[in-house]
């Protein structure tokens, strides 16, 4: 689903710049929760956007939100900013309601898909308006950052590059000063120069600012860069959520001899297997070590435990038999 109303009406390193990382990390001690969903649903129809979401997100982080298309990952953020009503559960951003008054509404920023700005007014009309619509709105900060990114004040976003009105967008979405920014899959459409340049703005914004924020994106490198809380929703449900560290630290891809998975000790969760006639792969979630000897034991990387939750959502063919 695309969101169409301009970032501005937001009211209603590798691993990236790991320095920029480790502030965002030394924040957590005094922080709270960010998002909190109980059994949340969104139903279109028959058909479920969403279904029994219940997260528990961590304030003063960089979470990553990542899934196919149609995943869900649009339908959270937009229950998330008051956008859409639950069907189904409750959810509370920063303590309330989404969208339940100005208070709320000035704590979350959001910036929608595809980064929409307003095609005939100039970068300065943006500001203006977002002066206007946003009591918080710290206009130093916009004019800087517009400044610091070399974007002309005087020129319309619809002549602006695809990386250019991202960057705009983003300015419009920090300069609100939220304390939760909500992004959904806001540097699809750039170039990888662009995409990183985007990233290292909002990382340096999330530790300068003390911004929470939550990022959708397909593209798992980028959230490798930036993310250290992940999010994997297949299928309208979360399959994993968790600090990146810990998640990296409880996976392993076992390589061994062929062998029923369900032989495994109690304890070790298999998330995705392949099999040839000799040898058995195996992504394995588990709290304590693995002893079998017939097993090699590699560790897992962000893109390879992703892949694994996607690889093992119901409606997909198994990964079995590859001879
Ligand atoms: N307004 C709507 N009416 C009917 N169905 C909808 C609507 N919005 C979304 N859906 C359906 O809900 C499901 C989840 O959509 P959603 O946009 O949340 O997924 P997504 O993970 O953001 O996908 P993408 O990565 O492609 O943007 C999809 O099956 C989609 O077709």
């Amino acid at each position: 689903m695309t969101a169409d109303r301009p970032a501005i009406s937001c009211s209603a390193g590798v691993r990236f710049l790991p320095r920029l990382k480790a502030g965002v990390s030394a924040r957590r001690a005094r922080c709270t929760t960010a998002l909190q969903a109980e059994g949340l649903g969104k139903r279109y129809g028959k058909r479920w956007a969403l279904s029994d979401c219940t997260l528990d997100l961590p304030a003063g982080r960089v979470i990553g939100l990542v899934g196919p298309n149609g995943a869900g990952k649009t339908t959270l953020l937009n229950l998330a900013v008051g956008q859409l009503t639950p069907t189904a559960g409750g959810i509370r951003v920063l303590g309330g309601r989404p969208a339940s008054g100005p208070e709320q509404l000035a704590k979350v920023g959001y910036v929608a898909q595809d980064t929409p700005t307003y095609a005939g007014l100039t970068v300065a009309e943006h500001l203006k308006l977002g002066a206007r619509l946003n009591p918080g709105w710290d206009d130093a900060l916009a004019r800087d950052r517009i400044e610091r990114l070399g974007l002309d004040p005087a020129r319309k976003a619809g002549k602006l590059s695809g990386g250019q009105r991202a960057q705009l967008a983003l300015t419009l979405g920090i300069a609100k000063r939220p304390r939760l920014l909500v992004l959904d899959e806001p540097v699809a459409a750039l170039d990888p120069l662009a995409r990183r340049e985007f990233l290292q703005g909002l990382m340096e914004a999330a530790v300068e600012h003390s911004l929470s924020v939550v990022l959708s994106s397909h593209l798992v490198m980028d959230l490798e860069r930036t993310c250290d809380y992940l999010v994997v929703l297949v299928e309208s449900r979360v399959r994993v959520a968790g600090d990146v560290d810990d998640l990296l630290a409880a996976h392993h891809r076992l390589t061994g001899p062929r062998r029923d998975p369900a032989t495994l000790p109690a304890g070790q969760e298999v998330v995705s297997e392949s099999h040839t006639d000799r040898q058995s792969t195996l992504i394995v979630r588990t709290d304590g070590p693995i002893h079998d000897p017939a097993w090699t034991v590699g560790q897992v990387g962000l893109e390879d435990l992703v892949l694994a939750y996607m690889a093992s959502s119901p409606s997909r063919p198994s990964l079995e038999a590859i001879r």
